[in-house]
């Protein structure tokens, strides 16, 4: 299969309990909750994306004909050292294009691999870090992996708190909530810090690369 990457590039991962890891970041295009134009913004069920996922053109993106390119790639951007490789399949949304023979070419150049996605499909299950970030509005598929990442607040009408205790429920070795990035970001994460303060079941985290310069 062919692969449409909107860009990659090597930094260390910002958010969540993986945070600080050196990583090559594989930022596939296209998603299945918004088609990424602002012209669509206030009508998708995803309204708030901080990413631009449309087309190849990014720095490291473009078309790749099959798995063995795309991990080569990959290799190329970790550079030297076959300690610690490390891969986040981001997006966009990646499980719309993640398969076998990307998982299998990732792990023959040795990489650990992570996945950021919406939960909407089911994550591959050979991938070895999942992350899940659920969105209100969209039927979550995949309720199990390593990490929840939930934004709160949320624009528009948002989970309810009832939705929010049921997702500490799911089967996820970490819950975490994640200040929504917008022009009210000092008041988001006040409700957000509230949110942990009364649910001791979640955990803060932040985009932690925005505050470091870093991509
Ligand atoms: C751009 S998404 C791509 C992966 C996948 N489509 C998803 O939503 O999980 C990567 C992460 O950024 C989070 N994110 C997107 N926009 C955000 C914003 N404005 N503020 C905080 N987190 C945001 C998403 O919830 C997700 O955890
Ligand atoms: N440094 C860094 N960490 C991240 N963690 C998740 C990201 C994403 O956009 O999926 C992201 C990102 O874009 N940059
Ligand atoms: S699901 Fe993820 S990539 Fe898609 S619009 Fe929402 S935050 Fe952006
Ligand atoms: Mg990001």
């Amino acid at each position: 299969m062919a692969y449409a990457v909107k860009e990659m590039f090597l930094t260390l991962q910002g958010e969540g309990v993986q945070a600080g890891r050196r990583a090559v970041f594989l930022r596939f295009a296209g998603c299945n909750l918004w088609s990424g134009r602002e012209q669509d913004r206030a009508s998708a069920i995803c309204r708030f994306c901080d990413t631009d996922f449309v087309g190849i053109d990014g720095l490291g993106g473009g078309k790749f004909a099959d798995a063995d390119a795309l991990a080569a790639a990959a290799l190329d951007f970790w550079g030297d050292g076959a300690e610690g490789r490390y891969i986040v399949l981001t997006g966009g949304e990646p499980m719309l294009q993640v398969d076998d023979a990307l998982v299998d070419a990732l792990h023959a150049g040795g990489f650990t691999i992570a996945i950021e996605s919406n939960g909407t499909l089911p994550v591959h299950p050979g991938i070895d870090w999942v992350c899940i970030s659920p969105k209100a509005g969209s039927d979550v598929v995949q309720r199990s992996g390593h990490e929840l990442k939930l934004v709160w607040p949320q624009p528009g009408v948002g989970h309810s708190l009832a939705e929010v205790d049921g997702m500490a429920g799911w089967a996820f070795a970490h819950h975490l909530i994640q200040p929504l990035d917008d022009a009210h970001a000092v008041d988001n994460a006040r409700a957000a810090i509230a949110l942990v303060m009364d649910r001791p079941q979640w955990r803060l985290t932040v985009q932690a690369h925005k505050y470091l310069g870093l991509r």
